[in-house]
């Protein structure tokens, strides 16, 4: 049972969301589709990359002993040919790419040639190695290729595709339900009665989560009743491994939902010192983890960058999601904080003295465009004052 009297810190938060915390099972996946996951497995090089000599240059192949003469072309090698032997005295024309002959040392490239009657002049000292990219020099056949636990990026599919690798071992991506509270949501498209909002939430998780590696697997608009609530985490529970509501985890007379996880399973904490986000709670269903973000969108928003991202990174396997990379920047702004840790939406800039925050003016938790062209959280602590020109800690927001 959660401590209800107390606030927590957001050390705490991630301390109860990593208990217990282990990857879900592995799967292969085709290449096109693993952009994003994370390694289930070291991978080894299957193959020296290149597979073979090749030449870094459109130009001339040849013994690098043989320049500072004029040498016959004896084949012409296109990138993806076979290249026979080099026979003695002569060069081969080839282009960038393409294997080096046998018996070649060397590449020239051809603006540094003269092209001649019965042959090619190569200027005298040209060094054996020269523009010639060796078998093995990305990788070589066993050397580590990538590590359990890495998330991989464009980059990384590309050059698993280099080595030939057609499916890849990935963690399973944690299915995710969006449980959302607020008899006053309705969805765009439909209109407005009085009193009526539309479920901002919605969409910002719909997309948000996706990046952080979650499947969102089922989208509900749950009414506020307990009894309503208490079936929907219940249904939830038995085919997620993360239910996510918004809305519903303050004081009010509607806010039915710890009392519906209570009934259920555990509410492992609640209420943090930290603005937005303060009535966050946290606790699991089974083996179900549950996170129930506070309604306003901003607390929606900032609670699923600082909770749900290292909680999806840990289903997933990547410790690198434990933690949002961080810079220190210059405050572009004046406040004053009370009680609670500042989580302040800000955009950063770089000039020549380094990173600049500016923050948007209106730090309210139910102003979401605040967070439209922020890149980076800002962290001020409570009971304090930032400056203009000020030092302080900013976390990036990259997903
Ligand atoms: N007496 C107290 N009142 C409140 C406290 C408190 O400590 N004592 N805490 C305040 C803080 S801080 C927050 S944050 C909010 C969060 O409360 P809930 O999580 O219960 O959220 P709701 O009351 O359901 O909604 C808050 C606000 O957000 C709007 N909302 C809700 N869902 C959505 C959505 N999907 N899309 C867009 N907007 C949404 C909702 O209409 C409310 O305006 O509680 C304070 N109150
Ligand atoms: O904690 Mo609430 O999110 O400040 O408004």
């Amino acid at each position: 049972m959660a401590d209800s009297g107390r606030l927590h810190t957001p050390q705490e938060a991630l301390e109860s969301l990593s208990s217990g915390l282990a990857p879900l099972p592995p799967e292969w996946v085709a290449l096109e589709a693993a952009g994003d996951r994370v390694l289930a497995q070291t991978l080894h090089a299957q193959h020296d990359t290149p597979p073979f000599d090749n030449s870094s240059m459109d130009g001339y192949a040849l013994r690098a002993s043989d320049s500072g003469r004029v040498l016959p072309v004896s084949q012409r090698i296109m990138a993806g040919q076979r290249a026979a032997p080099l026979e003695e005295g002569t060069c081969a024309r080839l282009f960038t790419g393409a294997p080096l002959p046998e018996g070649a040392d060397s590449v020239i490239m051809q603006e540094e040639v003269d092209v001649r009657d019965g042959g090619v002049f190569i200027p005298a000292g040209l060094e054996p190695g020269n523009s010639v990219r060796l078998k093995g020099r990305e990788i070589r056949t066993g050397e580590t290729l990538m590590s359990h636990g890495l998330r991989l990026n464009s980059a990384a599919l590309g050059f698993l595709a280099g080595q030939g690798f057609d499916r890849i071992p990935v963690y399973r991506k944690p299915r995710v339900a969006l449980l959302f509270t607020g008899d006053e949501l309705k969805l765009p498209g439909e209109p407005l009665a009085p009193g009526q909002i539309y479920n901002g939430n919605r969409f910002m998780l719909m997309d948000l989560l996706p990046r952080f590696g979650a499947e969102i697997a089922l989208v509900e608009q749950v009414p506020d009743t307990l009894e309503a609530m208490t079936q929907a985490l219940e249904r939830a529970s038995h085919h997620v491994d993360v239910i996510v509501t918004t809305g519903g985890v303050s004081v009010g007379d509607a806010d039915y939902v710890r009392r519906a996880l209570e009934s259920l399973g555990e509410l492992d904490l609640w209420r943090l010192s930290i603005r937005p986000g303060k009535p966050l709670a946290l606790g699991h269903i089974n083996q179900c983890r549950f996170v129930g973000l506070a309604g306003n969108p901003v607390s929606s928003f900032v609670g699923a960058w600082l909770f749900l991202r290292p909680l999806l990174g840990g289903l997933q396997g990547c410790d690198d999601m434990k933690a949002l990379p961080e810079v220190i920047a210059r405050a572009d702004f004046t406040t004053r904080t009370a009680g609670r840790d500042h989580y302040m939406r800000v955009t950063l800039t770089w000039d020549s003295d380094g990173y600049r925050a500016h923050a948007f003016e209106d730090q309210d938790s139910s102003i979401l465009r605040s967070c439209v062209s922020a890149n980076a959280l800002a962290v001020v602590g409570a009971h304090s004052q930032v400056s203009p020109g000020e030092r302080i800690r900013c976390l990036l927001l990259a997903s």
